[in-house]
């Protein structure tokens, strides 16, 4: 079958709108903006005094865990420290506002200017934090963080807020009275709601960008997030970045609340209950933010009620965390699989394309032309006593896609570990046409034209096919050729969650992805583990075209020798780290010295 065929037969159904696509419906996002601001109004007229303080805390609050959402639950990094952010936007914004003449200068509009360099000054804490984070994880980072908020909070305790001890209030925005004036509170609560929805939609489309999806990729997994092309330094360094910056934010806002800052607000056990709360709610699900903050705030409001001393709210807050850790999940998450669930039993999403389902192409084994694409010399590496690699010279030749092959523990992994840049400690050369890629990071690889995939999952399965398509491919991929490229493999609709995708077709989307990015030379590392026998046969199918069609040179590791033989015209094989054999498929596979390499596995060359 010819590819206009394919073409005709399997995109008729796509298009923006159809269930191939996930950009349906953009207007949801304004409408829910728009939707939250009218209830905002409604509750401003209706709450009684008291009320209103409360919510316009929750709403402060939110923008705590917006932030924190960022850092805990898209990057999946530990962050103990959100609101030594706030205190710094605080403490910058009550010093703009008390100390200088901004105020005069610019009369209601200077709120907004002090409380937006207060967040530019949490940014550049939040940067700062975010460098250990780039060696750092799990309890050493936790451990750093908490440092951090312990170190702001002692600092704050001796030299306190620049208004502390007088009697200077911060004027709030556009002349809004201050925090004993009931409309003045009315007034700021909308306020606080306008900055909260804004910023709820500037991260919103942070996540939903690139931003957003090199944040969850790192989240899952760095190796595979540089070899998408994406650097993980600035994935992790963006996350605290941004996250501080709304952190600082939040504490103007606070600021603006009671008109005047106090440290007692920033203390490290706050951040604690903040913390806790975010991997409770699931903080980077945008509406459960609202969930955590009014847990937040609800939880000692109600131990108040009921005369019980507030410490018991850390217990609280405890309890929540155990629950959250243990059970490894979150109620934002939760709640997402239960809808999903649903729509799956009601049968929503139409009839799938399948790699199986679809129409063969027929292909021929594709030959390599006369350019040498990639040239590896005296390649050698070494783990300790082991030599995983000993002077490998391999040639690979622009439009083929050449075997890699060799019994268990040849080197094999370590040979595509070693071109994609996460063996920095080899020797010998690697070059693609004339590019030394020796000492260059696995990301810069990448973008010069080498892509890899890995023998293990490292797919989120936080995104959606199509969101982790593009990441994949890169800015200048557009969605009809991501579009393209998954039908042509036969992979899941754009808007699939990768939750609900088996491995095997995730590893499937994987390729396809790295396909999509179009490299100059792509390293297939064991792509077909996980499918069926027909899945193979329709893969083997695809592959075939890939050469032609995409411009994409593939070098491919496999175990399924019956695959190898069905698209490779040229074989090397590895053994013990060496080269034991290149040329031919055929003339290697029964190459005698290649038969006994594999010994117990003979019957399946032969
Ligand atoms: N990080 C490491 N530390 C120490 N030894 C390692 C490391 N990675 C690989 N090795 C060793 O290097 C040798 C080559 O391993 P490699 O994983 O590259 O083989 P392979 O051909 O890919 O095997 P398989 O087909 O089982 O995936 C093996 O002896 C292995 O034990």
């Amino acid at each position: 079958m010819s590819r206009v065929d394919l073409h005709t037969t399997t995109t008729s159904a796509v298009g923006p709108g159809s269930p191939r696509s996930d950009v349906n419906r953009p207007w949801a996002p304004w409408v829910i903006a728009a939707a939250t601001l009218v209830v905002v109004l409604a509750l401003g007229y209706t709450l009684p005094a008291y009320w209103l303080l409360i919510s316009t805390s929750v709403l402060v609050a939110m923008m705590s865990l917006l932030g924190l959402g960022i850092v805990t639950g898209t990057a999946g990094m530990i962050a103990l420290c959100q609101l030594s952010f706030a205190a710094i936007g605080g403490w910058v914004l009550d010093f703009l506002m008390t100390q200088t003449g901004l105020y005069d200068a610019l009369g209601g509009m200077a709120f907004i200017v002090a409380m937006l360099v207060g967040g530019v000054a949490a940014a550049v804490l939040g940067f700062v934090v975010g460098l250990p984070a780039l060696r750092l994880r799990g309890v050493n980072l936790a451990v750093v963080t908490l440092g951090v908020a312990a170190a702001l909070d002692m600092t704050l305790q001796k030299v306190s807020f620049p208004d502390q001890w007088s009697n200077v209030r911060v004027a709030r925005p556009f002349g809004i009275p201050g925090a004993s004036d009931l409309s003045g509170n009315r007034y700021y609560f909308f306020f606080v709601a306008v900055v909260v929805v804004v910023v709820a939609l500037g991260i919103f489309f942070l996540q939903r960008g690139r931003w957003g999806a090199g944040w969850r990729s790192v989240a899952f997994s760095e190796r595979g997030t540089a070899s998408s092309g994406t650097s993980v330094t600035t994935a992790k360094l963006s996350a605290f970045t941004v996250s501080a910056f709304v952190g600082g934010i939040a504490g103007g806002l606070m600021v603006g609340q009671v008109t005047t800052a106090n440290y007692i607000t920033f203390q490290t056990l706050n951040s604690l209950g903040l913390y806790v709360l975010a991997i409770a709610v699931g903080a980077h699900f945008i509406e459960m933010t609202l969930v955590g903050a009014l847990l937040f705030v609800l939880i000692p409001e109600l131990l108040k009620q009921f005369k019980v001393p507030l410490e018991w709210s850390s217990i609280a807050f405890a309890l929540l965390g155990i629950q959250a850790l243990t059970t490894n999940s979150n109620l934002g998450a939760d709640i997402r699989r239960l809808i999903i669930r649903r729509k799956r039993r009601r049968g929503q999403g139409g009839a799938e394309l399948t790699l199986s389902s679809l129409e063969p192409i027929g292909a021929p084994v594709p030959q390599a032309a006369s350019n040498v694409l990639l040239v590896v010399e005296d390649l050698s590496v070494q783990f300790g006593a082991v030599a995983a690699l000993s002077s490998v010279s391999v040639d690979v030749r622009e439009g083929e896609i050449l075997g890699l092959i060799g019994p268990n523990g040849a080197g094999k992994s370590t040979f595509i570990d070693a071109l994609s840049g996460f063996l920095p400690h080899h020797t010998g050369s690697i070059s693609i046409e004339g590019l030394a890629l020796d000492r260059m990071a696995p990301n810069r690889i990448a973008r010069a034209g080498l892509r890899r995939t890995f023998q293990q999952d490292r797919v989120p399965s936080t995104m959606t096919v199509g969101t982790y398509m593009s990441f994949v491919a890169g800015r200048g991929v557009d969605r009809a050729e991501v579009e393209e490229v998954a039908t042509f493999f036969g992979c899941p609709p754009l808007a699939t969650p990768l939750q609900l995708v088996d491995v095997g077709t995730r590893r499937l989307i994987e390729v396809a992805a790295n396909v999509a990015a179009k490299p100059r030379l792509l390293l297939l590392d064991e792509p077909a583990a996980g499918l069926s026998h027909e899945e193979h046969l329709a893969f083997a199918d695809r592959l075939r075209a890939v050469p032609e069609r995409f411009g994409v040179t593939l070098l491919i590791v496999e175990h399924d020798l019956d695959l190898v033989r069905s698209v490779c015209a040229n074989l090397v094989v590895l053994n013990f780290g060496q080269v034991l054999a290149v040329g031919a498929t055929e003339a290697v596979m029964s190459d005698p010295a290649v038969l006994k390499a594999y010994m117990g596995e003979s019957e399946m060359i032969s």
